[in-house]
């Protein structure tokens, strides 16, 4: 556009109104009206220009109000080979190989080649990219990406090359989950200036747009603003048809993945995370990876996986990160699944750890504390700390950071119901929960809180004896759950039922709803929640004044201790039953409790429905051999399909049963039975149809392999391993094969971490590589970093010849460094920059050397109060902890005792004779001694033992001498 048009265009006005309206200062307008051949002539161009084109046409120029304090200074467009190179570390980022993108950005910055601002500013936005996407690291990205957020507003940069990119990243760093740097209002002016500048001809129109509704998205999530989220949700599905960068796709479609499970479409968020976690490894992109698997690890949980099944996939999430989860926000999710299947496992004070750190992570990151607090709360609740759960909803409700507070002054709210239950105020509590219920439908959305709140309510409406109340209360809760189906949830509404009934007089019923729950929570491998159900039906039969309950009661508190569980407040002292219990013969007592090993059977956790089914069938051959079991489904119209067992004569005693998903089913047996026969056959299908709602629930319904470690791992010659503890602990061994993270392994002293170590790197790709022990206690301090990191001939006194180091010789392999609470503290940082990055310093030497090892830590201290007391670095702590491993002692694991003492006898005996046979006595002893000294104590009794005199056929306890 020329002098004249310009001219044309301004009018009557003055340059300085013109100006304004443009968004640049009077003397840019002067220059564009100098002839073009005037020295200080400019032209306008880029953003500028499209607006100059916009008035031309009769319109108004869309311009978002952006201060320009240097518009004398030239947007400097960058040269062709600027260009080139910066496409090729976009490419890097697209594959998303972070490290190299990283080092290829700051190589670029460093050098000094990109000579112009905006190749220096999108350079920049790179890195801030690298660092937001690939490492979550948001603090580093925003200190990257600020000092050009400032020469946008001074207009140095090409603004639609450059500078709309600056504002993408921006807004997405302002919507990031660190609470300090979160600020939706500065994420809307950033999206409203890029798109502002944003045009459809754009080399990077859609990924720009994308990135846009990616950030608005964050806002709404982490502001708590579910209809505002949906919406968002809708813009960036449809931004993203239009996107082919691979590891954007998986970002934006990780966002989406969260749609659902926000929504409380669990079974689908579980299919998304999964497949997520699949692309992303597919992809090498680990952040992501480690995101979807913490993720997928919290919904399978809701499912009621196996807890177990659980703590793989949180350890896979760290590993695919190299432990980097470290600090970030992912780390808080990773914990909230980690701790809620320790609490399943009766882990409390693991829990607890656990707990803590997410809780240091939040708090670091000023992010809200409720994604942690039902966890939390129930470890509370369980173990009896019930002054606590008031300080945690204190916590809660106190809350002024700027992520979902209203949603975490809820929780507040909830949590302080529960502490009202806890200290035995039921009616308090009822009124608490429907609150916390009414605030969350105030808020819209959130279902899993409104699920828990109303849940809670069932049972302190009947505690606090509101009937009708509670009853109404079960219906929402019923409604809910149809909604957003939880098997745990379901369970523990059972167990709110059971009280219901209990508190209506109806015992029967309620015992068969208490049974269902305890089914479920056993299924779930829940031992806490289903230990604390036992102790509810048992004061339901007390209540009812069934002869031997008391004592049943009895043990199940003392069950409750065993675990450390404070048993909690117990209302059945208010139920009068209205109804007879039924007599012996009428209804057996055949509920979980009683059917032992049949219960067991088709209670195996993790099999799927198909199992399920053929099991029952074959229980009932068992039961009855002979009579022909069979299965059958039947339809709406009662119409029955054989689904297994045919033959024989007709059945004639049919029980049907739901499959708790909306099928029904019949198991039939031919007659005649026994007296009890009927009522057996009705208790098997209950089980079953509780076992099939689980499967269905977990999603086994369909054939799939479930996302487990290997089942088996391979002989690793040397490694005993005969407890199903030692055996899970060399099937996780197997599964860390393939990566390279640091591993630490912690245990008593003498229990095997070193063996562990050495199976670790047999197990390994590096096996046929070396494998190199050093143990930090047995080197002098001065002596230490040149053992480590090898020196140079005259790098000190007394360094005569080059020495390589043990990291060197290590190259390609393994490093055990033993003993690690013994490093000294100034070699501390030396070695965590060498695990960050692979860079040693040898003594005397000049350069890095860059060196390839996987390194196995190992330590019998507590290296966590090593860090507390000043003489561990906690940046290393954290680092070494990427795959913690733990090494039981051996009174922990008795059933490897025999086996090792068999195996160290045949090691042991000299070659060339017979090793002796170990008496009955000798194993006895064995296996009662409670070995302090661990696996080391054995292996010295049985060298002792065989060290003296002649070898006998049959080495009795006599010779054995077990001492202490
Ligand atoms: N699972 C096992 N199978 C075979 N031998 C074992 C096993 N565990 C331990 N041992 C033997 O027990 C002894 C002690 O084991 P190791 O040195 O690995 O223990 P550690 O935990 O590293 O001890 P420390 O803490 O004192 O270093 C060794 O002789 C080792 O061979």
């Amino acid at each position: 556009m020329g002098p004249e048009a310009i001219r044309a265009l301004r009018g009557e006005q003055s340059r300085a109104a013109f100006a304004r309206q443009l968004g640049v200062t009077p003397l840019t307008v002067y220059r564009w009206e100098l002839p073009q051949a005037a020295a200080q002539a400019r032209r306008p161009r880029g953003r500028v220009m499209e607006a100059l084109r916009q008035l031309a046409e009769g319109g108004q120029p869309a311009l978002p109000p952006a201060p320009r304090l240097a518009s004398h200074l030239s947007r400097q467009e960058l040269s062709r080979e600027e260009n080139t190179r910066l496409t090729a570390s976009l490419a890097i980022l697209q594959r998303a190989d972070w490290r190299a993108a990283e080092n290829s950005l700051l190589e670029m910055l460093t050098s000094g080649e990109l000579r112009t601002p905006g190749a220096r500013a999108l350079a920049s936005v790179g890195l801030a990219y690298a660092y937001r996407w690939g490492y979550e690291d948001v603090r580093r990205a925003f200190a990257v990406l600020l000092p050009h957020l400032a020469e946008a507003d001074a207009g140095l940069l090409p603004a639609e090359s450059v500078e709309v990119h600056v504002h993408s990243m921006a807004a997405n760093l302002y919507a990031s989950p660190d609470g300090r740097i979160f600020d939706a209002g500065k994420m809307n002016v950033h999206v409203a200036r890029a798109e502002a500048l944003l045009r459809p001809h754009h080399f990077l129109y859609a990924e720009v747009r994308c990135q846009l509704r990616m950030a608005e998205v964050a806002a709404a999530f982490y502001l708590g603003a579910p209809e505002l989220l949906a919406r968002q949700y809708g813009r960036l599905e449809e931004a993203l048809a239009e996107v082919t960068d691979p590891s954007l796709r998986l970002m934006a479609t990780h966002g989406l993945a969260h749609e659902a499970a926000i929504r409380g479409d669990v079974p689908l968020a579980t299919r998304r995370f999964r497949e997520l976690a699949q692309a992303s490894a597919r992809l090498g992109y680990g952040l992501l990876e480690a995101r979807s698997l913490a993720f997928l690890a919290q919904h399978r949980l809701d499912e009621a996986c196996e807890p177990d099944e659980a703590l793989a996939l949180v350890r896979r999430s760290r590993v695919a990160f190299d432990g980097r989860l470290g600090r970030s926000f992912s780390f808080i999710f990773a914990a909230r699944a980690e701790a809620d299947a320790l609490l399943r496992l009766g882990r409390f004070a693991e829990a607890e750890t656990v707990l803590a750190e997410g809780n240091t992570v939040a708090e670091e990151l000023r992010w809200t504390p409720h994604h942690l607090v039902v966890q939390q709360a129930r470890l509370l609740y369980l173990t009896g700390r019930y002054a606590e759960i008031h300080q945690l909803a204190h916590r809660l409700t106190r809350y002024t950071g700027p992520i979902q507070q209203p949603l975490t002054r809820a929780y507040g709210c909830w949590v302080e119901a529960l502490a009202d239950w806890a200290d035995g105020h039921a009616q308090r509590a009822a009124e608490g929960f429907a609150a916390t219920h009414a605030r969350v439908l105030e808020l819209g959305g959130w279902p899993y809180l409104r699920r828990d709140a109303s849940v809670c309510e069932v049972g302190a409406r009947a505690a606090a004896g509101q009937l009708p109340e509670s009853r109404a209360a079960l219906r929402r809760a019923r409604a809910i759950l149809e909604q957003f189906p939880s098997a745990w949830s379901t369970a523990l509404l059972h167990r709110h039922e059971g009280w219901l009934l209990a508190r209506e007089g109806h015992l029967r019923e309620a015992r068969e709803k208490l049974e269902a729950s305890l089914a479920t929570f056993s299924l779930a491998a829940d031992l806490p929640e289903a230990a604390v159900t036992r102790r509810t039906l048992a004061a339901v039969a007390r209540a009812a004044g069934e002869p031997g309950a008391e004592a049943w009661h009895q043990q199940s508190e003392e069950e409750l201790r065993r675990y450390g569980i404070t048993p909690p407040p117990d209302f059945s002292a208010i139920i009068t039953p209205v109804q007879e219990l039924p007599s012996a013969e009428a209804a057996p007592r055949l509920g979980a409790e009683s059917l032992g090993v049949p219960f067991e059977r088709l209670a195996v956790r993790g099999m799927g429905a198909t199992l399920i089914q053929r099991e029952l069938v074959a229980v009932l051959e068992g039961l009855f051999p002979g009579r022909g079991p069979r299965l059958e489904e039947l339809d709406s119209q009662g119409h029955a399909t054989p689904l297994l067992g045919e033959g024989g004569e007709p059945a004639s005693e049919w029980v049907e049963f739901g499959d708790g998903c909306g099928r029904r089913l019949r198991v039939g047996v031919a007659g005649p039975l026994p007296a009890d026969g009927r009522a057996l056959i009705s208790a098997l299908a209950r089980l079953a149809g509780f076992a099939l709602e689980v499967a269905v629930l977990r999603g086994f319904a369909q054939v799939e392999a479930p996302l487990r470690e290997p089942e088996a791992a391979p002989d690793v010659p040397g490694f005993i391993a005969a407890s199903s503890a030692m055996r899970k602990l060399k099937t996780e061994l197997a599964g860390l094969s393939g990566s390279r993270a640091t591993v630490i392994v912690t245990g008593e002293s003498g229990s095997g971490k070193e063996v562990v170590a050495r199976a670790l790197h047999r197990l390994s790709a590096r096996a046929a590589r070396p494998y190199v022990a050093f143990n930090c206690a047995a080197v002098p301090r001065e002596l230490f970093e040149g053992q480590l990191f090898g020196y140079r001939r005259g790098a000190y006194t007394g360094a005569a010849t080059d020495h390589p180091g043990v990291i060197r010789t290590a190259h390609e392999g393994t490093l055990f460094l033993d003993e690690i609470g013994e490093l000294p503290l100034e070699v501390q940082p030396k070695l965590l920059r060498f695990l960050e990055n692979g860079e040693i310093f040898p003594l005397g030497e000049t350069r890095p050397a860059q060196v390839d090892v996987r390194v196995i830590a190992a330590t019998h201290r507590d290296l966590g109060q090593l860090v507390r007391e000043g003489r561990f670095r906690e940046d290393l702590y954290y680092r070494l902890q990427v795959v913690p491993v733990r090494v039981p002692p051996l009174r922990e694991r008795r059933e490897d005792i025999i086996a090792l003492a068999r195996h160290f006898v045949s090691q042991l005996t000299p070659e060339g004779q017979e090793p002796p046979q170990l008496g009955p006595d000798a194993l006895a002893a064995l296996v009662a001694h409670p070995w302090p000294g661990n696996v080391r104590e054995l292996r010295n009794v049985i060298e002792r033992s065989l060290a003296f005199g002649a070898l006998p056929a049959v080495l009795g306890a006599d010779r054995l001498r077990i001492t202490g």
